[in-house]
């Protein structure tokens, strides 16, 4: 997304308590016209009930909330530019697809006329086939009962299109199919998408910026790659996919990076480490590297920082074979390689592995070493 577009969602220092608990302490998000945004946290971090605050299902007990530029606060749901599709089909079972789709307009008293087209207009978006309008939901399979939801969804032209794991039903093929088609009906349509879902692939596959939540409260928002290779702290490192964090101090930084010193786990670091957290001081830190950035050296072969670890397990992902292998100290540590037919490793395998300071991310807490 361009840093240009106008705003079209403004929540500030959104408040909700549930009698004692606090589902939400103070959020605070800006959405721009157009973008796919994600909602990523544990179970129970506060998505759903974000989600429900912009639709208008419930009011915060404090904050604001704006959708293009109109305070919404005291609007009630059905009168916001809004539109949800939830996990759990919401389709009328009593009625053909084609008045399920149409049913939004038909609330409004549009034109009978004017929703036909409107229908043949949004099954075309969605791809479904013209037959299917005769139908009712029990005759069509859970993917397309879910076009269909969405169908319904775009129908009123939302400005912003709420959904809240709406493919987390659907098995992983069918899942497949249907992020593409959100991906392509989000650049057909220009709609702002805000997308609760616990499937981080899905969230990095399909969004522009992910915001990843706990307890309540917003830790980062970024594009995919910044929150993958530059997370907030170590909590956002570890939730976005495997990960290593090793343990240093940090001696000094300045414009160039950071001078890190780890006795007993390099033996000839290349200093200093260009990428830093931009709070971070000297001190404790954690030093993070992906799996993916590990490489297995050569005889002779030298890199900036270099490990040597024992291979515990394997498993192979299809594309990738992931290792993991505990170092000198014990700790562990997971490398992750492209799949061949032949295998670099095997469990019970010493294995030197190198990677470079660029590729490292540093950011404050853990303990000395
Ligand atoms: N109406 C309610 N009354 C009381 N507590 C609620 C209510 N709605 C939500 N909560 C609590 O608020 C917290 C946040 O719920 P929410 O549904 O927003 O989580 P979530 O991040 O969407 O979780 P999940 O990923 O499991 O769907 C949970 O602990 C939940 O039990």
């Amino acid at each position: 997304m361009t840093g240009q577009a106008a705003t079209i969602l403004d929540i500030r220092d959104i408040r909700k308590n549930f009698g004692a608990y606090q589902a939400l302490k103070g959020v605070s998000l800006s959405v721009a016209q157009g973008e796919f945004i994600a909602l990523v946290g544990p179970s129970g971090c506060g998505k759903t009930t974000l989600l429900k605050q912009i639709a208008g299902f419930e009011t915060p007990d404090s904050g604001s909330l704006s959708i293009d530029g109109q305070d919404m606060l005291g609007v009630p749901a059905a009168a916001r530019p809004t539109s949800m599709v939830f996990q759990k089909l919401a389709l009328f079972p009593h009625m053909t697809v084609a008045d399920n789709i149409g049913f939004p307009l038909k609330l409004r008293k549009v034109a009978a006329d004017v929703i036909a087209r409107r229908v043949r207009d949004m099954i075309e978006l969605m791809q479904l086939k013209p037959e299917f309008l005769a139908r009712y939901p029990r005759q069509l399979s859970g993917g397309e009962q879910q076009r269909v939801a969405l169908a319904r969804s775009m129908i009123s032209e939302p400005k912003l299109l709420l959904l809240d794991e709406p493919l987390s039903a659907l098995d992983v093929k069918l899942k497949k199919v249907l992020q593409a088609e959100l991906k392509r009906l989000h650049r057909s349509v220009g709609v702002t998408f805000v997308h609760v879902t616990h499937d981080l692939e899905e969230a990095m596959m399909l969004a522009d910026r992910i915001c990843v939540m706990r307890a309540g409260e917003i830790l980062q928002v970024g594009q995919p790659n910044d929150i993958y290779y530059r997370p907030a702290d170590a909590f956002v490192a570890g939730f976005i996919g495997d990960t290593n964090l090793l343990p240093v101090t940090v001696t000094g930084v300045d414009g160039a990076g950071a001078a890190i010193s780890a006795p007993g786990l390099f033996d000839r670091a290349r200093l200093p480490v260009p990428l830093v957290a931009p709070s971070l001081a000297a001190g404790p830190a954690h030093l993070m590297v992906r799996p993916e950035l590990l490489a297995p050296l050569a005889a002779g072969q030298r890199a900036e920082f270099e490990l040597e670890a024992r291979v515990s397990e394997i498993f192979s992902k299809g594309g990738t074979v992931q290792y993991r292998s505990i170092l000198a100290d014990g700790s562990p540590l997971i490398f992750e390689l492209a799949g061949s037919s032949t295998q670099p490793a095997q469990i019970g395998d010493v294995i030197r592995l190198g990677f470079a300071n660029r590729d490292i991310y540093l950011f404050p807490g853990g303990q000395s070493r």
